[in-house]
């Protein structure tokens, strides 16, 4: 096994965290994030006055110093708590503590359909006015990982196939996806993101059990042992 390989499985954590627990911690970074979130697409759009922008950039900095006081050295990684909850924060789409996530609130099927309604504000733009096309990819990649998840048959990403049909604008959005099929350790999975005019990309995705992770379950890869 190489020294990256195992560094990755040494951030799927079984913390053992309650469920009371994991609650308080949702309750007090949930809101923290949606503001950091908001502070991202204030401080891209804010027109006020120069001593005003230097007068927020020293709240800023104060708030960080704070923060910084004690800091995971990161990454956040994906950890299980005692009932066998899994958080996956620091998931750039969907993590509850990531505030570059939209964030994705995906909600799955255990025959692996997965969906999700969501909104990209100004921070996502790539032409004027649309959606990056990257940031596409990012909500495919995770609603189509989340329907394999979903079924049992979770993988890494292994080809991502995307047609972007027409331009996707910014605001409320949808994305879809179903398992078409699994071929042993590859789970093929289809779907698209639509805006209110319809699809707007079209995406197939090919994700593979990596080979430290077969023959165990899910709530095993934190024990690669
Ligand atoms: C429970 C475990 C959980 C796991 C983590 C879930 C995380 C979910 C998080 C979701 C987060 C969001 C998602 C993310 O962001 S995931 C992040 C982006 N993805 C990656 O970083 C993946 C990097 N690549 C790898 O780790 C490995 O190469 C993978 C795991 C992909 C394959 O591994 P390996 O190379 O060892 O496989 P194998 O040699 O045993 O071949 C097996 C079969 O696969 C076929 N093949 C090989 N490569 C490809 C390819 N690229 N496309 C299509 N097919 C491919 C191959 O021909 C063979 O087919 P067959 O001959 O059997 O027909």
């Amino acid at each position: 096994m190489t020294d990256s390989i195992a560094r990755q499985q040494l951030l799927y954590v079984q913390d053992q965290a309650s469920d009371d627990e994991i609650a308080r911690q949702a309750e007090l970074y949930g809101p923290l994030t949606d503001s950091v979130r908001e502070l991202i697409e204030v401080a891209l759009l804010t027109e006020v006055d120069d001593p005003e922008v230097r007068a927020a950039l020293e709240h800023i900095e104060s708030a960080k110093r704070l923060l910084r006081q004690r800091i995971n050295p990161g990454p956040y990684g994906v950890r299980w708590g005692a009932s066998g909850q899994k958080r996956a924060w620091g998931n750039a789409a969907a993590g509850l503590r990531n505030a570059v996530a939209p964030p994705l609130i995906v909600e799955c099927d255990p025959d692996g359909r997965a969906r999700v309604d969501f909104h990209l504000g100004s921070a996502y733009e790539g032409p004027a006015g649309l959606t990056h096309g990257g940031v596409s990819a990012l909500v495919l990649d995770q609603v189509l990982g989340a329907a394999a998840e979903a079924a049992g048959a979770p993988g890494m990403t292994g080809t991502l196939t995307l047609r972007y049909r027409r331009p996707t604008p910014l605001g409320a959005l949808h994305a879809e996806a179903r398992i078409d099929r699994v071929e042993g350790v590859k789970t093929i999975v289809t779907g698209h993101l639509s805006g209110p005019d319809g699809v707007c990309v079209e995406a197939e995705g090919v994700f593979i059990l990596p080979r430290w992770a077969r023959g165990k379950d899910s709530a095993a890869v934190s024990d690669p042992a």
